[in-house]
Formats: C-alpha cells, structure tokens, sequence
C-alpha cells in the first residue's frame, strides 16, 4: 500500500492485466492493501449474511429482452436528485479514503468529474470538502448524526459553501455494525487520516484489543437520532435533503410525508445490521409505499453495469457505489476511472441486449425472479 506523499503518485501500482469485471479489480485491491485494511473495506457485520445476501439477490434477477427496439446508439444519461449525470450512478459515502491511497478522495472526486457522476463526500472524509470542490465534480455532503451537534451544523455550512447539491443524512449507524474481522485484526486507523476532534478521539480509542474505529464511532455517534431531528434538519438546509439507510416500507412513507428529497435503500453495504434483508429484495415494496412522491435510490451490492440495469428495471432512480470504488482506488484516480468504465461497458451490453435505447426504457423491462415473476412494471399493465 501507499501512504505517504501527497504529490506524483510514483508508487501507484497499475492492474495485472486489464480487468474486465469488478471482480477482476477487487482481486487486485486484495493483493494491494494491507490484510486488515483490506477486511476493513471488504468485510461486514456479524457472519456477514446481509452482505452476501445482496449479491445473492441481485444475481437472481433475470431481465426479460425486449427486442426491434433500435439500440445503436444506447444512452446512459439521467438526472440525479436534479443534476444531468452521465450514468444512474454515484458514488457512495465512505470515510477516511486516504487509507486506500495517498490522493483518496480527491482521486475520487476527479474520477467522478471525469465520468459526469455525482461524489458523496462522508462526514468522516480525509479530504477537506473545499479541495473537492475544486474538482469542479458535483458534490453532495453525507452527515452522521454527531452528538456534538455543533458538528453537524459546522458540516451544513461547509456542504452549503462548498456548492454540494444534497446533504445524505445517514440513518443506520446508532452504533458502529459488528465488524468482526475488525475486532479480530485489532484494528486501529493510521494517524493523520482523521482531524481535529476526530483525530483526537480516534488516539483516544487508542490500540487496545478490538476495532478502535469501532469504540471511537460509537463515542461520537447519537444514537437518540429520530424522525423530530429530520424536522430540525429541513430548516437548517437550503440543500435537499436525503435520508440513507431505509429499508422498511413504513419508514419510507414516513419519510416521503416529511417531505424528504429522496431515500436511498440501503444496508450499509452488509456493514451494519446483519439479518437485514437484501436492499433489491427490499426496494419494490419501499417504491410502492414512496408512490413517486420523492426518487428513491439504492446501494449494496451492485458490483456490475448489469446489476445497475436490474436496479433501473425494478424502478430505482440511480444507484450508489461503495466498495467497488475503493477497489480501483488502489491504483488512483486512473484505478477509480477504470472502475466506473467497466461498469459504464457492462450497463451499455446489458441496455443493448434488453432493447433499451434510454433508461426509461429500462423501467419498462420486465423482471424474473428465481421464486417467480415479480410485479410487472405500472406501464405494462
Ligand atoms: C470502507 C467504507 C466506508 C464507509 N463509510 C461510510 C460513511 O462514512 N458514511 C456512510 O453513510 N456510509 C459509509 N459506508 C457505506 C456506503 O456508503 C454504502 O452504503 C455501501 O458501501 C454500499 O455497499 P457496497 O459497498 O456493497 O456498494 C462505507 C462503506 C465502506 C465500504
Ligand atoms: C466511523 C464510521 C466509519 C465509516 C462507515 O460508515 C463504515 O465503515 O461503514
């Protein structure tokens, strides 16, 4: 791994040979990190049956073809909580990057400008957000419930001066998931990722047996986070505001008659809770219960363009990747740009051989389940 400088990254280690999957990328990213940071990134809570169940999930759906449809000239363009992007996909809130890569996420930042997608800068970044936003990428601003609130409105005004388009309140994290690999490996952040009170407090959770990530998160996390504060938080932003980490269709009416910008379904990539249910196995019920009043967006799992098709053709309005970013940034802002090629190459087959020209077409796709077919979209019945 490379963890120094902060100019040419000379050491930036290039793939094998030319990866054509996420799977191939994450293969090198394993051979790349230090074991216990990459189980950091790769791994989940508990026996990790959530994580497993969303790619599970996801490979069981079939998309039935559509054909005499004119695919020469496939679009990928849409439009993500108001902003043009080039692909139905974002990157994901994910902290401290720079222990991934020297340039962490202003590698990323620069990859996603690059590829005309939107970046979730985590509450927890190793990067200062008004470095991103010299990318000139588009930014929304991901917030944890701190319990120095004072945090969070330092936060907001950041976000807000920075020019990001959203802040994506994370709901799922009352408390670290139990990342037992973490604890095993003992494992602690090197310094000078974190700053601030953060630094401090991650010194403080100090090297004792255990994940220190995990003891130092659950010191700073409120746990007493609850549907008043979103209240709170609406009068606080001008930005839209989105919540992350709903699985329960109730909690999703909820929040569409609070008049939320979007949810995002997700698990937290399996790191959280584990016994959620898969989030692709969790978004037809949540999109029947939101009824189009906000757009509802979706993680964990999606490992392939194709994987993005099944979530557009279940009625999602975009998709946030997680780990498979953090994979390709083993090798930089060009690794994180190969990563988000592959994928742009596989939703591009994946639209071509199921007749979508655009991506309102893949809402029309109908969708295969091994247990049978689910419900069909509203435009073919
Ligand atoms: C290393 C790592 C750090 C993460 N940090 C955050 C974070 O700071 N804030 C947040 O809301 N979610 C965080 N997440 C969760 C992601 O935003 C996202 O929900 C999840 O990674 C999606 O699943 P996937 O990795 O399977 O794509 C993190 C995930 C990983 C792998
Ligand atoms: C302190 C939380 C770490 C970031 C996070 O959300 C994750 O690792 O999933």
């Amino acid at each position: 791994m490379t963890t120094t400088d902060t100019g040419t990254p000379a050491a930036t280690p290039s793939p094998p040979q030319t990866p054509l999957t996420v799977d191939d990328i994450a293969q090198w990213a394993a051979t790349e990190l230090e074991p216990e940071v990459w189980d950091f990134v790769c791994g989940g809570a508990g026996d990790e049956s959530t994580l497993q169940l969303n790619r599970t999930d996801l490979a069981n759906i079939r998309l039935v073809p559509r054909v005499l449809r004119d695919v020469a000239h496939p679009s990928t363009h849409t439009t993500l909580l108001g902003t043009p992007a080039a692909m139905p996909v974002a990157v994901a809130p994910m902290a401290y990057q720079r222990l991934i890569h020297p340039h962490g996420e202003l590698a990323v930042a620069r990859a996603c400008k690059r590829a005309g997608i939107p970046f979730t800068v985590s509450a927890l970044t190793s990067t200062p957000i008004d470095q991103l936003a010299a990318t000139g990428a588009t930014l929304w601003a991901q917030l944890y419930w701190f319990t120095d609130r004072a945090r969070v409105g330092e936060l907001l005004t950041q976000a807000e001066q920075a020019g990001c388009r959203a802040v994506v309140l994370s709901v799922d994290m009352p408390r670290m998931g139990r990342r037992l690999r973490d604890i095993r490996n003992d494992f602690t952040l090197p310094a000078g990722l974190a700053s601030g009170a953060d630094a401090a407090g991650l010194a403080a959770a100090g090297t004792r047996p255990g994940s220190s990530i995990a003891r130092h998160t659950d010191t700073i996390m409120d746990a007493q986070l609850n549907w008043d504060d979103i209240e709170w938080l609406s009068r606080q932003t001008v930005l839209p505001v989105v919540l992350k980490g709903i699985l329960d269709a109730r909690d999703a009416a909820l929040a569409a008659e609070f008049g939320v910008d979007a949810i995002v379904v997700s698990n937290h990539g399996g790191r959280q809770f584990d016994g959620a249910p898969s989030t692709i196995g969790a978004l037809p019920a949540v999109l029947d219960a939101v009824a189009d009043r906000c757009p509802v967006l979706i993680d964990s799992g999606f490992r392939s363009g194709l994987d993005i098709l099944r979530a557009m053709a279940l009625g999602a309005g975009g998709v946030l990747l997680g780990r498979p970013i953090l994979y390709g940034l083993v090798g930089g802002e060009r690794g994180v740009e190969l990563t988000l090629s592959v994928l742009r190459e596989e939703l591009l087959d994946a639209m071509t051989h199921t007749g979508c020209a655009d991506l309102r077409a893949a809402a029309d796709l109908a969708s295969v389940i091994s247990e049978g077919l689910l419900p069909a979209p509203a435009a073919l019945t």
